[in-house]
């Protein structure tokens, strides 16, 4: 374990990214040596200008994008490279890309083992 990662105790990355980012994005982390990860379909708002559409004749506008929330809880390997994994892998460069945020994580119990704190992650 890293001088850095002993002492940040355990965090959670928790990015927003493009859906079609994702492969990459998984690519990315596996890499970093930090595979594990929850994945959810959401759909969310920020600076992404909203859609406008047309549906029989009538104009509609949708201010929600369809985004992919990957969540990856470390310890023993630095939030920040986990989150230059994804910022990497997810930059277009175009408006919509996504945020990513660093939580603090105050336990972690791994289910099959009992084990509990760094050890569980
Ligand atoms: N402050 C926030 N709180 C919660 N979710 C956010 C926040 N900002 C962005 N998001 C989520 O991230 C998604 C992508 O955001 P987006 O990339 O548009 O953010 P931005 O940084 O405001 O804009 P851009 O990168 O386009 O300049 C949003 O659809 C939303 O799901």
């Amino acid at each position: 374990m890293s001088d850095e990662a002993d002492e940040q105790g355990i965090k959670m990355v928790m990015a927003i990214i493009r859906p079609d980012k994702l492969s990459d994005v998984k690519t990315s982390l596996a890499e970093a040596g930090a595979p594990s990860l929850t994945v959810t379909n959401v759909s969310g708002r920020g600076s992404q200008p909203a859609k406008k559409g047309q549906w029989r004749g009538e104009e509609y506008t949708v201010d929600l994008h369809q985004k992919v929330k990957v969540e990856c809880v470390v310890a023993d390997i630095p939030a920040d490279d986990v989150v230059d994994a994804i910022a990497d892998a997810a930059h277009t460069g175009e408006k919509g890309d996504g945020k990513i945020f660093v939580l603090p994580v105050e336990s972690a119990v791994q289910v099959r083992t009992g084990k509990e704190g760094n050890p569980a992650v």
